[in-house]
């Protein structure tokens, strides 16, 4: 198997107070669908996607967490292993906007800095909103995160949040390519992916898995991935 073809599989957090529109997206996202109905997610919820990224075929394994604080020791669990996250709040409360900095923080807490979309919903409401402008890009540039607006309803942006983290992911898997050490047979292996928590392992399809550390920065963890190749 030759290097370009390597598949990728992404783990993707989705986090933000109840509400703002976490499983709308994700549903959008992967079966095009959108309801006004809200019925609020209990513990974890999963979809996946793939999607081409110049040239590669990414998996996306898109986790739906619940907003609701009652819910908070289930969630954190999912959030291990992830690769990327998205972190939204909604143009039309307040609350979900302040909350986004601990919501940042409880996702580095158990995967460490990974890539982050910081996704404005509702952009629909606009003429309603409670965040003017400046303070979310105030807030994307205090938390190092690009900021996204969208509306899962019309459609508008959902497709490039996942594209945007999808090709960061990439990106930085193959910043350490000059590491890349083949296996002694010298193939290289078939499948990234960071589905599964915690350290590394080759499962019976001859499939990578990535399990990044608790704490430790997603570069050195591909770093040593890549080295027991
Ligand atoms: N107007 C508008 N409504 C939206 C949009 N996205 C989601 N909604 C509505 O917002 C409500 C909440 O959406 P959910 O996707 O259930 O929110 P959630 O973040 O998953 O909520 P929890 O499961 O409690 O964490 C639903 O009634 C959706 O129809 C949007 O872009 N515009």
């Amino acid at each position: 198997m030759r290097e370009e073809e390597l598949e990728v599989a992404l783990k993707v957090v989705i986090v933000g107070n109840g509400g703002v529109g976490k499983s709308s997206m994700i549903q959008r996202y992967c079966k095009g669908t959108f309801t006004r109905d809200y019925k609020k997610t209990i513990g974890v919820d999963f979809l996946e996607r793939q999607i081409e990224v110049d040239g590669e075929d990414v998996r996306l394994m898109l986790w739906d967490t619940a907003g609701q604080e009652e819910f908070d020791a289930i969630t954190k669990a999912y959030y291990r292993g992830a690769q990327a996250c998205v972190l939204a709040f909604s143009t039309t409360d307040r609350d979900s906007f302040e909350a986004a900095h601990s919501w940042k923080l409880k996702v580095e807490n158990e995967c460490g800095e990974i890539p982050t979309v910081i996704v404005q919903n509702k952009i629909d409401l606009m003429d309603h909103s409670v965040v003017n402008p400046e303070e979310a890009e105030l807030l994307a540039r205090a938390l190092g995160c690009k900021l996204i607006r969208a509306s899962v309803k019309e459609d508008v942006n959902v497709a490039a949040v996942f594209r945007h983290l999808a090709a960061r992911c990439l990106q930085e898997m193959r910043e350490p390519r000059e590491d890349y050490y083949p296996s002694p047979n010298g193939h290289h292996p078939v499948t990234i992916s960071a589905f599964n928590p915690s350290h590394t392992s080759k499962n019976q399809n001859g499939t990578i898995v990535l399990r990044p550390n608790k704490h430790k920065k997603r570069k050195n963890v591909l770093k040593s991935a890549c080295r027991l190749f």
